[in-house]
């Protein structure tokens, strides 16, 4: 069975975090394992606190992983500061990890900034250059490029930036903007658009983290990167078909191994 690690944060109500992508990684039929990187007191309607967990923690659990189990991908969501970034960028170093996907997450659907501001440059510095693919949302690719983006082709000149500052692909995720829901991919030479209507839906908590850890699954199950983008676009669509409410807010998606093997995805 493929090995597949998250680096992320916790979501007490289950819908982001490292609670989507571990559902996410069942549902693709591969094992996952975690590094916890903060704790946030979360639910449909906002982030109500968040507990930085030490370096010390973060380091000893990559390295007991990676000391022992072959990792076949890695995926890291929210990094909350630099302190935490460095410490996974160091640690990560010192082993071959491979088919590393970051999801820049910045700023919750719920408002709260989950990275503080003046990590961003760290961000950038330390960990796209490591990254197999980055997968920014129109708001941290215009953070991460300083260029607004309104359209397809701001789309596609942030996705080429990106692989500029050393990212070996690039995809930007269109979810924000309106029409359809277009994720456009650079991958050093070509530009690729991932289509899908839009669905219309306010449960959306999550879908960046499931979308990344489809992708690392894909990766890590020997999928070329197109193939890997495109199996995840079809599973977080359906994903947000079946999203539901559970509060009184922002409801999360849906990840249910047997829907997506009727459906072929698996
Ligand atoms: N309402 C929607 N209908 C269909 N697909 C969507 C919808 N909202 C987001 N997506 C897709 O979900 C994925 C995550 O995108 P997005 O919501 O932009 O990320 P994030 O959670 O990081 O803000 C992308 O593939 C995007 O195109
Ligand atoms: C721990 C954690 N990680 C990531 C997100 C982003 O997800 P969303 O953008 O859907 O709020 C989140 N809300 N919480």
């Amino acid at each position: 069975m493929k090995k597949v690690l998250t680096i992320a944060g916790s979501d007490s109500c289950g819908g982001a975090g490292i609670q989507a992508d571990l559902k996410t990684f069942s549902a693709h039929g591969v094992y996952g394992m975690s590094v916890i990187t903060a704790v946030t007191a979360q639910n449909t309607q906002g982030v109500f606190g968040v507990q930085d967990i030490s370096e010390e923690i973060i380091m000893n659990q990559i390295e007991v992983i990676f000391d022992d189990i072959e990792v076949d991908a890695v995926k890291i969501g929210m990094v909350s500061k630099t302190e935490t970034i460095k410490v996974i960028h160091d640690t990560l170093r010192k082993y071959p990890y491979k088919n590393l996907v970051v999801d820049p997450v910045m700023v919750s659907k719920s408002g709260y900034h989950l990275l503080q501001p003046d990590a961003k440059k760290a961000l950038i510095h330390y960990l796209i250059p490591m990254a197999t693919l980055v997968t920014p949302n129109i708001l941290e690719a215009e953070v991460i490029t300083g260029k607004r983006i309104t359209g397809y082709k701001d789309m596609e000149k942030a996705a080429v930036e990106i692989h500029q500052m050393g990212a070996q692909y690039a995809l930007i995720k269109g979810g924000h903007l309106e029409g359809d829901a277009m994720d456009i991919l650079f991958d050093g030479k070509n530009v690729t658009s991932f289509n899908s209507p839009r669905i219309s839906t306010e449960n959306t908590h999550g879908t960046g983290c499931t979308l990344s850890s489809a992708i690392a699954s894909n990766l890590a199950k020997g999928h070329s990167i197109k193939e890997a983008i495109e199996l995840a676009k079809n599973y977080i669509t359906m994903a947000i078909e079946h999203s539901f409410s559970i509060g009184k807010g922002v409801g999360p998606t849906h990840h249910f191994y047997q829907l997506y093997k009727n459906a072929g995805l698996l």
